[in-house]
């Protein structure tokens, strides 16, 4: 941030105001061309001058690139070479044929599903709850949770999710299925004798557990390094943590990740990684989504089995390492939840989680009737 590019508009010496008004344009922090104004607290303004100091010493590019990839959201969409709407409309003609909807294929994937047990993983965000702006308001429908249940009294069920189990179970509230916190690096079995597993597993197993007091530390200094930066918000997942920039001005996305990747200078241990509108903070272990599957296919005793159906639904880049697992073992369909057109292993796709709750009432009525007819 220089001379040429900010103006500080009140002349008064700033250590004697209580804010600040700039003009900004073209600088390393707000990458716009036309000048915008903003009014700081003084604190606030002192922080940003020296983000932009070090930004203008070292690493800008980096940051600059890390800031365009915070743009793709997650799994990264595909892009038509040409802007028109007619190409635009080919690529996503082209992508439905190659990931046509689980709804108009149902009887495919039931007819996969004969003489097999199907088990469901469900991703939560953007998956049983629709993408919202506050991650503590993300709350599942009464009729989405009654579908789930239902699922869960047909089909041993999983919700694989990057939240905390604490905080999934917090909105789910169901004792009936299985539980893979933490992006799967927290796995605990149903509370509850009428499901198919043994009564009150509790927790399966924790592949992170050593990282809990490092993870602890890093929510803390990060919640206090970026509460400057209104709307970003760091939320303690357990065995990793995600910093929502859903909220922010994208004008301080620069500011927030260059906060971040600071911190992350002093946990060589921790990767960082992004989802949805937020930047995911996790131990380096070899673990993911897709080994928390097979986790619980072994775990119910389908380890090796040809008897088994997983089917996996989730909308976000974390559960591309469940779609790649299943189609490794060249078993079970992954579903991507997306309107557009994404890079993707799933095989099918839907667009929302409405037709997520549509297709997962259609599977517990195919099972009802299979089960009548037998
Ligand atoms: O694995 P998931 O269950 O999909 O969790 C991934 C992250 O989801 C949540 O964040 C996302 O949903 C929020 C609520 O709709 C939204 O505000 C945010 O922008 C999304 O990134 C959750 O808050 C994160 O902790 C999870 O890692």
């Amino acid at each position: 941030m220089t001379s040429q590019n900010v103006i500080v508009s009140d002349r008064n010496p700033i250590l004697g105001l209580k804010t600040i008004t700039v003009s900004v344009s073209n600088s390393p922090l707000f990458s716009n061309s036309s000048p915008t104004y903003f009014t700081f607290p003084r604190r606030t303004f002192l922080k940003l001058l020296e983000a932009a100091d070090k930004n203008k010493n070292n690493n800008t590019p980096k940051i600059a690139s890390f800031v365009d990839s915070m743009r793709d959201s997650s799994p990264t969409r595909l892009r038509s070479s040409s802007h028109d709407s007619v190409s635009d409309n080919n690529n996503k003609t082209s992508w439905i044929v190659r990931f046509p909807s689980a709804l108009t294929m149902f009887d495919e994937i039931v007819n996969a599903a004969k003489g097999k047990q199907i088990v469901m993983f469900l991703d939560y965000d953007g998956t049983l709850s629709p993408i919202v702006e506050d991650p503590d308001k993300a709350y599942i429908t009464h009729e989405m949770k009654e579908v789930v249940k239902d699922v869960a009294l047909n089909f041993p069920t999983a919700i694989v999710t990057g939240r905390s189990i604490d905080k999934v179970r917090s909105f789910v509230k169901l004792n009936e299925i299985y539980y893979a916190g933490s992006h799967g690096m927290d796995i605990e079995g149903p509370a509850n004798e009428n499901s198919y597993s043994q009564s009150n597993q509790g927790v399966l197993f924790q592949p992170a557990r050593e990282f809990l007091p490092m993870i602890e530390k890093v929510v803390k200094i990060l919640e206090e390094k970026t509460k400057w930066i209104p709307g970003a918000m760091v939320e303690n997942n357990k065995f990793c943590l995600s910093v929502h920039f859903r909220r922010v001005d994208e004008k301080m996305w620069p500011a927030l990740a260059e906060q971040v990747k600071s911190v992350l200078l002093d946990y060589p241990k921790l990767n960082l990684t992004q989802g949805r509108k937020v930047l995911e903070i996790r131990p380096t272990i070899k673990w993911d989504k897709g080994q928390a599957l097979k986790f619980l296919l072994k775990s119910l005793g389908f380890g090796n089995s040809e008897e088994v159906l997983p089917v996996y639904i989730g909308d976000d880049r974390t559960d591309e390492d469940a779609f790649k697992v299943l189609r490794e073992r060249g078993q079970g369909f992954g579903i991507l939840v997306s309107k557009v057109p994404k890079d993707t292993n799933a095989s099918y796709s839907l667009q929302d989680p409405s037709q997520v709750k549509e297709f997962l009432k259609r599977l517990v009525e195919w099972k009802r009737k299979t089960v009548e007819e037998e």
